[in-house]
């Protein structure tokens, strides 16, 4: 479904050269749901940037089945290729206005378009009475469902979600992650570091960290107490760092 050839991202700052992403190659089947982990700073977010053609590559090629990303219009790719960011605009609009603009995008007919709006909300969740809210009347974890009810209802062939459980209780974050891993058809490629949650939903993991993807690694072979405490300890030598 995506495939990465190659894939290095180079960002001049000042009269330095830094290598967000080095070389970077994988394919990510249809259907198959991975997470990426790795430290602050690793290019986890670039790297999600990148699939969703916010940035370009500075080497390499990315792929949409089997179409290069530079033959494909913008709008086509995102359409089909559809990122949830950390931390989600609306736009100013209504959540009911957020969700179903997508939609009103592709000319669907009203009709259809309140019929997938509805049925999304009621899969995810959403109260009827968040209908009318802006996102400053929003919670954070509130925001990030919006988002991705917003995605959802696109019907998309790959979902890209960056921390989108991160503000969310356990009960509703687990539930998130059962209603995503029943998009059979849906490839899935999410940041999450609730490394608890993540057994019964990954069946990949990314391991990036420096811009490497250091480990690809079959979900059933991860040994998710090592990840957790690779993670704590980079965590914490980075806070001492800062620190000095
Ligand atoms: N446009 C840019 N120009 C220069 N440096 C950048 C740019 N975007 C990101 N960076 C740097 O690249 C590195 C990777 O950033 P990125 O946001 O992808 O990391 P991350 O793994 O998502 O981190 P976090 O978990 O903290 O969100 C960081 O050191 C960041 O400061």
């Amino acid at each position: 479904m995506l495939e990465l050839v190659g894939v290095g991202v180079r960002e001049t700052v000042g009269i330095t050269e830094i290598d967000l992403l080095r070389d970077l190659s994988f394919k990510l089947k249809a259907g198959e749901r991975t997470v990426l982990v790795g430290p602050s700073g690793a290019g986890k977010t670039t790297l999600l940037r990148l699939l969703n053609r916010l940035i370009s590559p500075t080497t390499g090629q990315l792929y949409f089945r089997q179409q290069a990303y530079s033959q494909i219009p913008v709008i086509e790719l995102r359409r089909q290729v559809v990122l949830v960011p950390q931390d989600p605009k609306l736009l100013g609009m209504r959540v009911q206005d957020a969700i179903a603009y997508p939609l009103q995008l592709q000319n669907l007919p009203p009709r259809d378009i309140d019929q997938r709006v509805q049925a999304c909300c009621h899969t995810l969740r959403i109260p009827n009475e968040w209908r009318e809210r802006t996102e400053l009347q929003l919670s954070q974890g509130q925001r990030q469902l919006v988002a991705i009810a917003r995605a959802l209802v696109m019907e998309p062939q790959v979902l890209i979600l960056d921390e989108p459980t991160s503000a969310l209780d356990f009960g509703l974050a687990s539930y998130l992650l059962q209603v995503l891993g029943q998009l059979e058809n849906t490839t899935i490629l999410m940041v999450n570091h609730q490394l608890d949650l993540m057994p019964p939903f990954a069946q990949r993991v990314f391991y990036l960290e420096n811009g490497i993807l250091q480990q690809d690694t079959p979900a059933h072979a991860v040994e998710w107490d090592y990840l957790r405490d690779r993670l704590h300890q980079q965590q914490e030598q980075q806070q001492a760092e800062w620190e000095m």
